[in-house]
């Protein structure tokens, strides 16, 4: 691994609000993008199944908007919130264009991307991403990069979420190192949960993360679903999902290894701007049926409570995944 990143407190913001290239970098950006990223979309768009008819509209993460509360009681999850593709190769293609897309809008509002990265299977289907159009066309120079959830290991650890997104997609992208908010490795869980909450808070202070209603709102979070219904690491049934008080909570006894961890907590998830989970493989196939099924209580299911009170939330789909809706 070439790179090691820590969490920066607000080296990172200081450079972002003193670009004097901002605004018209973003707007090029946005011009450059936006045709590009779109026609890529339309052509992800021809896949089967439940998707929504028009283009998929994003959100930005702008302070103050609305008032987020944990909510257990969120109803159904709407089919138009689900998109379903013939396999994982286009699946991968409209996700490259959607996450393009909330980039960019939310680079010309307010100069900068703030995207949560998941471990797992999501960092491969994240992979037309760093490929052509988006490698040249996305300004990858206001990219804020954080961890839904990471395991307590070292960096260069196989089981380190941040390992896997440098290897699959940071490596390949010209993101500056010091806006990759990694955990320190070198602390107990308990300390590197409340030294990452502490990062994050920094960042809200000097704008690079919006805040609303004492949470952080992220642009965009890329969260996986494990096959028991876990997301970030929220587990089913664990009291970790009920967490209210804090930002980023410390789990040591995660039913799925390595059992020390960091992870968002639940309100942090429902103040995100956007959510766009991916679920592909047959083995995602039962508890995708169950996410979209009757409402669950808050803790049964945290997939199906992962979503934004106040923005957008999608599911993409491989068709293995949607075989049991
Ligand atoms: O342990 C974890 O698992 C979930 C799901 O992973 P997947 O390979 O089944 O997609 C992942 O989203 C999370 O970040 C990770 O720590």
């Amino acid at each position: 691994m070439a790179t090691m990143h820590a969490c920066l407190r607000g080296a990172a913001a200081t450079s972002f609000l003193s670009s004097p290239c901002l605004s018209s970098n973003s707007n090029l950006a946005a011009r450059l993008g936006a045709t590009s990223h779109q026609k890529v979309l339309r052509q992800g768009l021809g896949a089967t199944g439940f998707r929504s008819s028009a283009l998929v509209r994003t959100v930005v993460a702008k302070a103050g908007t609305g008032k987020v509360e944990m909510a257990g009681n969120l109803g159904k999850l709407k089919r138009e919130e689900l998109q379903v593709y013939e396999d994982g190769e286009s699946l991968s293609v409209s996700l490259a264009a959607h996450v393009a897309d909330v980039a960019t809008a939310a680079i010309e509002a307010r100069g900068a991307f703030t995207v949560v990265l998941s471990g797992g299977s999501l960092i491969k289907m994240l992979g037309k991403v760093c490929e052509s159009p988006y490698l040249e066309s996305v300004d990858w120079a206001k990219w804020h990069v954080f961890w839904a959830d990471e395991r307590v290991v070292k960096k260069d650890h196989p089981d380190s979420n941040y390992k896997l997104a440098w290897d699959g997609f940071l490596s390949k992208v010209p993101i500056p190192s010091g806006q990759v908010y990694a955990i320190n490795d070198s602390l107990s869980t308990e300390a590197a949960a409340e030294d990452y909450e502490m990062c994050i808070r920094q960042l809200t202070k000097t704008g690079v993360v919006a805040i609303a209603d004492g949470y952080p709102r992220l642009d965009l979070l890329l969260l996986g679903m494990g096959p028991d219904g876990h997301c970030c690491s929220l587990f089913p049934h664990h009291p970790l999902v009920q967490v209210k008080d804090r930002w980023i909570a410390p789990i040591t006894d995660s039913p799925k290894p390595p059992p020390e961890r960091i992870t968002f907590t639940m309100p942090v998830v429902q103040a995100a701007a956007n959510v766009t989970f991916v679920a592909n493989g047959e083995g995602k196939a039962e508890m995708l049926a169950k996410v979209f099924g009757e409402e669950l209580p808050l803790g049964e299911l945290p997939s199906q409570s992962a979503r934004p009170l106040n923005g957008k939330l999608i599911w993409f789909a491989d068709k293995a995944a949607a075989s049991k809706l």
